[in-house]
């Protein structure tokens, strides 16, 4: 995809495209991770309690230097330990007494001391390339100090509805119209990704529109991605479209349910992901080739969605054929997760989809499934849907 640089405020979420070094020592001094005394642990000879005057002060922004033999100085939380002094004590167990402080429990070198580089070293590499950035990695970034990073250029899609019955959400139409929705739920979902979208016109069922509508589209976009019309039915344009106008299709139609009419091809360096228009089917295939596609592109060295396990919470018996991704809903029950399919599993249910928070994978080759066995399941959240 390319790099650019990008400011730390607008860095989570992208691809880093370079390793971050870290200059220096995090921390780069031994400080105090208490408010209270700096003490070197020797002068605590023998049986306590000890008593020793307080001399200085070493706070956050502003150290004291040393420490003079037999004495300690006051301390606060984040302040470099002064040289000479190698233990803190916190001061709820100090006695304070005008300028003498009172101690009568013994302490080790390095007690309450966060020492230098104990975080990460000078020369080491703070954030791999290829690490899609959480909040955590912005901080560090910034605390090794830099204030923008090279991230992957983000791929630009542009989505295609195509469907002679579909207007947008809104606004009227004649009987049999629908809304269209796919866009907005597909154009949610890439933007998690990391891509820029573009939602170009609805495209009417027929050869020549298609084939525009795709033209425009291939001239504009890092990915195109259609929805509709990629099945086998008379109005159904998308293949031969495609194929009109020179893109390769590396596959066509996969094993899974929801989701059969899929296709996937490529001109020049445009990828192009035909999906299919049943609402479910298009983002759950979305979830599965799109996303994990736009991740890669930008370098993602972690683009696959996770699966977890969890047991059914009921028995089913279904047709064999295709590996299923069921609408389920996944909740804690004591020790277990259990997950369970809703009673709607209609490629068209989006009020299924949007109710589920899971997809529970049942292989291609069942015909039944056990109440209690154990199941492969996807979050619909970790699955950007
Ligand atoms: N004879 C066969 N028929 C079908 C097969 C098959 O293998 N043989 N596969 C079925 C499967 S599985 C699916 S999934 C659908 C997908 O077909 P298309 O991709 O051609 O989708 P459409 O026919 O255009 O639309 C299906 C359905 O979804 C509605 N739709 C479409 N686009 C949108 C949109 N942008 N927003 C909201 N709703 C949309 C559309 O109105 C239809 O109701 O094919 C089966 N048929
Ligand atoms: O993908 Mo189709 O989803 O089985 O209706």
């Amino acid at each position: 995809m390319g790099a650019e640089r990008v400011g730390l405020e607008e860095a989570a979420g992208r691809v880093l495209a370079e390793d971050v070094l870290c200059p220096v020592d995090v921390p780069a001094f031994d400080g105090s991770v208490m408010d209270g005394y700096a003490v070197r642990a020797a002068d605590f000879a023998g049986d306590g309690p000890w008593e020793f005057p307080v001399r200085g002060e070493s706070r956050a922004g502003e150290p004291l230097d040393a420490l003079a033999p037999n004495t300690v100085a006051r301390i606060f939380t984040g302040a470099p330990i002064p040289a000479q002094a190698d233990a803190v004590v916190m001061q709820e167990h100090v006695e304070r007494d005008g300028d003498r402080a009172r101690f009568t429990r013994k302490v080790s070198a390095g007690h309450f001391v966060r020492k230098r580089g104990d975080d990460l070293r000078a020369g080491s590499v703070a954030v791999a390339k290829g690490t899609r950035l959480r909040p955590a990695h912005v901080a560090l970034a910034a605390t090794v100090d830099r204030a923008w990073l090279t991230v992957m250029r983000r791929p630009r899609v542009v989505l295609l509805a195509t469907g002679d019955e579909l207007r947008s959400p809104g606004t009227p139409g004649p009987v049999g119209s629908i809304a269209e929705s796919n866009t907005l739920g597909l154009a949610a979902m890439a933007r998690r990704a990391g891509a820029t979208v573009a939602v170009a016109p609805l495209v009417p069922d027929n050869l020549d529109a298609t084939m525009q509508a795709f033209e425009a589209a291939l001239a504009d976009a890092d990915v195109v991605i259609s929805v509709g019309g990629v099945s086998v039915g008379d109005h159904d344009r998308v293949r031969p479209a495609l194929e009109a106008i020179g893109v390769q299709l590396d596959f066509y139609k996969v094993a899974m349910k929801p989701g059969k009419p899929l296709a996937l091809g490529k001109r020049g360096n445009t990828v192009v992901l035909g999906l299919p228009g049943n609402p479910v089917s298009a983002m759950v295939t979305f979830a599965f080739f799109g996303v994990p596609l736009l991740r890669a592109m930008q370098g993602d060295g972690d683009p696959l969605p996770r699966a977890w396990r969890a047991r059914s919470g009921r028995a089913m018996t279904r047709e064999p054929g295709r590996l299923e991704f069921a609408r389920a809903s996944l909740v804690r029950e004591g020790a277990s997760w259990i997950v369970t399919s809703l009673e709607n599993q209609a490629s068209g249910a989006v009020a299924m989809l949007a109710r589920a928070n899971a997809l529970m994978v049942i292989p291609a080759e069942r015909t039944e499934l056990a109440e209690g066995e154990d199941v492969e399941v996807y979050l619909l959240e970790e699955l950007g849907a």
